[in-house]
């Protein structure tokens, strides 16, 4: 690895105006990044949107057509996979079907030319790491997907990258265990101190494990923040609406609240009584439709020409399809997008 150009090696992972076109196809385009030591980064977009070129990019799978990855400040041009201190960890677990799970965790430390005796150890470490002691010698075929999902997971720590890479590894499994996963990860995360670049098209999962999110949108990134950031103070309208399924209300609408240019309302800040504190305002509609969520209602409601979806708690009551119904949300609630930012179809965020 070379030294970067007088960069002092603050970041874990550094882009530097990365790009990865293939052909026409802008996959990444122009990214920057950087990713703090030991933080868990999501890298959040829709399908398309350049999440896995990017993290592919950061192993050494993929190469720029222009700019830089750095580790640790230090670039990693000319640099292969096998030699950056990273592992990756992907949706389909790429365990050897024919291998026990001991051998499959200790298989990269067998690439390494470290002796059977010294890798069988550290492989049951990284398996009691995943509370999975005692299934060494079991095939992957006679593990559950979650138990194939942590023996994935032990096999890339196993090395104790410095970064470690995770391609939609919660994707294959069923929600209740996702949920698990999800806490499960975030807590070994903190424990090992490890760099988490983590890649979802979940907004749920990307809120509820990263310290930052980046939102990718068309090879590019829309935004980067906190979970918080980005879900209350949304910069565009694309990030408003993937990010939490925000109302995206246009100018004609916001217009009547006192605000120009485009704004986001999400669900949750309408209610049916007015708010107790604070300047608010009220928007009389007709009901559309409601959806039982469980601990929550989605309610429809067509206001001003502008279909609006509002989360109420199940408990409150709902007056039937067709009645009349009033909203109210705070003046603060209705935050401004940048749409200067925004294409008129409401996809780009350059
Ligand atoms: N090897 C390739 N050749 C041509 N186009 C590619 C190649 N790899 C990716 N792409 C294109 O680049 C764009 C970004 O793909 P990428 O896999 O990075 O998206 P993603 O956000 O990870 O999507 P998903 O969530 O579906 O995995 C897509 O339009 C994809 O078709």
């Amino acid at each position: 690895m070379t030294d970067s150009a007088g960069f002092p090696p603050m970041h874990a992972v550094e882009l530097r105006s990365v790009s990865r076109h293939f052909g026409p196809v802008k996959a990444v385009d122009a990214v920057d990044l950087a990713v703090a030591p030991g933080e868990f980064f999501a890298m959040l977009g829709p399908s398309g949107s350049g999440k896995t070129t990017c993290l592919r990019l950061i192993a050494g799978f993929e190469q720029p057509t222009a700019g830089d990855v750095f580790l640790f400040g230090a670039s990693l041009r000319d640099v292969p996979p096998y030699r950056r201190d990273v592992n990756t960890v992907f949706q389909d677990y790429a365990l050897f079907p024919h291998m026990s799970v001991l051998d499959n965790v200790a298989y990269g430390l067998m690439v390494k030319g470290i002796g059977r005796a010294e890798r069988h150890r550290a492989a049951g470490e990284a398996l009691e790491l995943v509370a999975l002691p005692g299934y060494g010698a079991r095939r992957p075929a006679q593990l559950s997907g979650g138990q194939r999902q942590r023996v994935a997971l032990a096999r890339a720590l196993v090395n104790r990258p410095k970064v470690l890479l995770l391609d939609e590894p919660l994707g294959a499994l069923d929600l209740k265990l996702r949920e698990q996963m999800q806490e499960e990860l975030k807590l070994l995360q903190k424990a090992l101190g490890i760099t988490f670049v983590f890649v979802t098209h979940d907004q749920g999962e990307a809120l509820s494990m990263a310290d930052r999110v980046a939102v990718f949108n068309d090879g590019r990134i829309a935004q980067v923040g906190t979970p918080a950031e980005v879900y209350a103070r949304p910069r565009t309208r694309f990030v408003a609406d993937f990010v939490g399924s925000s109302n995206v209300l246009p100018p004609a609408f916001c217009r009547l609240f006192g605000r120009n240019g485009w704004a986001s309302l999400r669900p949750e800040a309408l209610t049916f009584a007015a708010p107790a504190t604070g300047p608010s305002h009220a928007v009389a509609g007709t009901l559309v439709t409601e959806n039982y969520l469980g601990a929550m209602r989605r309610l429809a409601v067509e206001a001003q020409g502008q279909r609006l979806h509002a989360l109420v708690p199940a408990s409150a009551p709902v007056p039937a399809a067709g009645a009349a119904v009033t909203l109210h949300f705070s003046a603060a609630d209705l935050h401004p997008l940048d749409d200067d930012r925004v294409s008129p179809a409401g996809e780009g965020a350059r």
